[in-house]
């Protein structure tokens, strides 16, 4: 046990992420040690971001994700952006190929400081996303919340975007729904059998949508990438925008393209915070006083 992980308090959009340096390393951060963190007003987060030596060729680390819970996600955007500012930083470097439990991702970041991270491929089939029953469309799946005859949340869009999404589409102020209360009956529904995300969105036009997200393993957060680029999808395949979309989130703005080829891009920025040291298996922590 000792307070000697090197870790940035960083956020995307108000998506409160930790990134913790375990290159080197053998341990992982512990879930008990997640959930400590979390605890605390200074180190409370959405996502540890925790980067490893890498596991394969051609990738610059392997990055474990942990929810708040002490869960593990197989894809974070804003934390992934999060992570390409802290090595760029770190290593004047711009571009990077990390592993995760999803899959590779590539990233950049631009001159302007703004960080784009290839999502990859989003998949579309029910047992893909995972549901626990056979959907043949997945466009809108049968499940509802409310009343029956009167559901306040309906037929939502389904996508894997590395980690399970349901986004359901409304069409009053994303903030008249009450996401706090309806947001863990469905992240925990029994059709998702790995629980899922889940969002709310509103179209505003072909290029413009307005989401809020109840994150599985965290709850409401400001921004959810992953979600960002799952409603962008979900919505061409519906026919209510265009490819490339604007998506605002409670933090701000993401700029989501689906490119012909298949991949989802993500683009948006990062914001440090403080710097710190952490034990990997309690949650310790320290602040470190950086140099003006
Ligand atoms: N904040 C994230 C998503 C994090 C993972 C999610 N809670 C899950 O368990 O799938 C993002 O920016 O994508």
């Amino acid at each position: 046990m000792a307070v000697d992980v090197n870790f940035a308090k960083m956020n995307g959009l108000g998506n409160k992420i930790i990134v913790a340096d375990m290159r080197g390393r053998e341990d992982k951060i512990t879930p008990q040690a997640a959930v400590e963190l979390n605890a605390q007003t200074d180190t409370g987060f959405d996502q540890i971001m925790a980067i490893h030596d890498p596991k394969s060729d051609g990738t610059d680390a392997y990055v474990m994700i942990l929810n708040n819970d002490g869960s593990e996600a197989e894809a974070c955007g804003n934390g992934t952006r999060c992570v390409v500012s802290a090595l760029s930083a770190e290593t004047g470097r711009t571009q990077f190929t990390f592993e995760t439990l999803g899959g590779i991702l590539n990233a950049d970041e631009g001159e302007n400081g703004m960080v784009s991270v290839d999502m990859g491929m989003p998949r579309f089939r029910w047992d893909q996303i995972p549901l626990e029953e056979e959907f043949g469309d997945t466009t809108g799946i049968e499940l509802q919340i409310g009343p029956i005859d009167a559901p306040v949340l309906h037929t939502p869009s389904v996508a894997n975007m590395g980690n399970p999404h349901a986004v359901f589409w409304v069409k009053n102020d994303v903030w008249s729904y009450d996401l706090d209360k309806f947001g863990p009956l469905l992240e925990n529904h029994p059709i998702f059998p790995q629980r899922a995300n889940i969002s709310i969105a509103q179209v505003q036009s072909n290029d413009h949508i307005i989401i809020r997200t109840w994150e599985r393993g965290v709850g409401l957060t400001q921004a959810c990438g992953s979600a960002a680029c799952a409603t962008a999808v979900c919505a061409v395949r519906k026919k209510l925008t265009d490819r490339n979309v604007k998506i605002t989130v409670p933090g701000g703005d993401l700029f989501i393209q689906w490119r012909e080829d298949g991949h989802v891009i993500m683009t948006g920025p990062t914001e440090w915070e403080f710097a710190g040291k952490l034990d990997a298996e309690t949650g310790k922590w320290l602040r470190v006083i950086e140099d003006a």
